[in-house]
């Protein structure tokens, strides 16, 4: 199911990261102008719970049906399993990869890796991709680590040869490029997307260098 095209152009948002009330607009432009992949990050001070949270995980999951994109939840195992989405990310902190094989078999399965330390106590057998980063700085997650710099990527990516890489953190279409140059298969972003006043521009902008 899984392919490595898939991280082109992943975006990830939640209720927090967009305008009020704005997040299945949001979604459905940045659907419609191409994005590959799609994260259900439902974190922050306007972040919605229980029945609110999994009604709105269905509407957009749904979106996602309609354009054939892969709908992807963050850390919330049980909701992933509940309406049967596309994959789960999942960081070094959330529920242990090994625990959750059995009941995403068939799945996508990602998983945050910050530094070669991180890479080196994660047993990748069963992750189809790695999310790499924070790159630069970010403003979307509040206990983000320091940025590696593209340096990070580039290393990475001579690290292993072959697994899916997604970079993550204070990612432009202005810097994507320097980005898939240092080996990164596609680029993951909340705010150039989630923030835009053009989002098929900035989708369009990041679409141009896979050509
Ligand atoms: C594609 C991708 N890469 C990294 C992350 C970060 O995951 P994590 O470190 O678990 O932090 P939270 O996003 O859960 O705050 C991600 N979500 N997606
Ligand atoms: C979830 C996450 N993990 C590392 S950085 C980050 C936030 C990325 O957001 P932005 O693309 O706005 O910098
Ligand atoms: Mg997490």
């Amino acid at each position: 199911m899984f392919n490595k095209e898939m991280l082109r152009v992943y975006f990830i948002a939640g209720t927090s990261d967009v305008p009020d009330g704005q997040l299945e607009n949001v979604l459905k432009s940045a659907l419609e102008a191409g994005i590959t992949m799609y994260q259900f990050r439902e974190k922050g001070p306007h972040a919605l719970t229980g029945d609110d949270k999994e009604a709105l995980a269905i509407r957009l999951f749904s979106l996602c049906k309609a354009y054939n994109v892969p709908f992807i939840v963050n850390d919330d195992v049980s909701l992933a399993k509940k309406i049967d989405a596309d994959g789960i990310h999942l960081g070094q902190d959330d529920e242990k990869i090994e625990n959750i094989i059995e009941d995403f078999k068939g799945k996508i399965i990602g998983l945050s890796v910050g530094n070669f330390e991180e890479y080196d106590q994660s047993d990748l057998t069963h992750v189809d991709y790695i999310g790499v980063g924070p790159v630069y700085e970010t403003s979307s997650k509040s206990d983000a680590k320091k940025p590696g710099g593209i340096e990070l990527i580039r290393k990475m990516r001579l690290y292993d040869e072959d697994i899916p890489i997604v970079a993550i953190g204070g990612i432009t279409s202005t810097n994507c490029e320097m980005i898939i140059g240092s080996g990164a298969d596609g680029i993951s972003t909340i705010s150039s997307i989630a923030r835009s006043k053009n989002i098929p521009q900035v989708v369009t902008d990041y679409l141009q260098y896979y050509k």
